[in-house]
């Protein structure tokens, strides 16, 4: 198997204001510092408004600055929208596409997804595209279904494990402090990267992240897992002992 490094990844989501983002960022840098952990990388995905305050406080640190959604154009006339290149400007490297709250809240299909991260990868940024089932369709035995069909959907042409990453949320896992079990999470990567074959080149080293409901007290046993190489962390993000926990959780 190829080795993977884990990518240990903070949505602060509509969180933080300039003041507690920065220091949130600078706690996390000081304990990174110049030199990456072996183990991991670490990203923090900050409000668009203040990934330069944040790519500011991390600069003299291994830690990793993204956005949380992106335009498909380079510019135009997209009033309240962010072009990837305009993400890159302010700092960041990485950007998530396809979040669940996006596909929910603003009606994004697996074709805009597919088009926000090419233009990811146009702007030079390192895609995070996400996919993952509601509760409904796992209850009704879809969810390896739902989830192929958004990867297929949503990857863009040109997709490598050096320009993309792929993150697990299942929906109902998100927020609520419920998580699949440890053999649902497996079986999930592992039918993940399966489907990857048919769509990045090299799909043996493409990073699979798990997100939902991620925490200190679980990140051991699910980080242990074959085929999770990383976390896609909500709430346990915004507190430095809590992200840093998760991050130390890595085998
Ligand atoms: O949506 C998530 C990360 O993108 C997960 O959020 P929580 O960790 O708060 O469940």
């Amino acid at each position: 198997m190829t080795a993977r490094r884990y990518l240990i990844a903070g949505n602060w989501k509509m969180h933080c204001r300039r003041s507690d983002g920065a220091a949130l960022a600078a706690d996390l840098a000081a304990r990174v510092g110049l030199t990456a952990d072996p183990r991991f990388d670490l990203l923090v995905c900050p409000p668009a408004t203040i990934i330069s305050p944040v790519a500011q406080s991390v600069a003299r640190s291994a830690v990793a600055v993204g956005g949380q959604d992106c335009h498909a154009q380079v510019q135009g006339a997209h009033t309240g929208d962010i072009a990837a290149e305009m993400l890159a400007d302010a700092g960041a490297s990485f950007v998530i596409v396809g979040h669940s709250e996006r596909r929910t809240n603003h009606g994004e299909s697996s074709a805009t997804i597919k088009g926000k991260a090419t233009a990811a990868l146009r702007a030079g940024l390192t895609a995070i595209i996400c996919v993952g089932e509601t509760e409904a369709q796992r209850d009704a035995g879809h969810a390896e279904s739902v989830v192929a069909e958004q990867l297929t959907g949503s990857i863009p042409d040109g997709a490598t494990a050096s320009n993309s990453v792929i993150a697990y949320e299942p929906v109902w896992a998100i927020g609520t402090g419920r998580t699949p079990t440890l053999t649902d999470i497996a079986a999930m990567h592992g039918m993940i990267r399966e489907k990857l074959s048919g769509l990045v080149a090299d799909p043996d080293a493409v990073r699979i992240l798990y997100g939902g409901s991620v925490k200190p007290s679980n990140a051991a046993e699910i980080l242990g897992l074959a085929d999770v190489d990383g976390a896609l962390v909500g709430g346990a993000s915004l507190k430095a002992d809590d992200f840093w926990a998760i991050a130390q959780a890595c085998p």
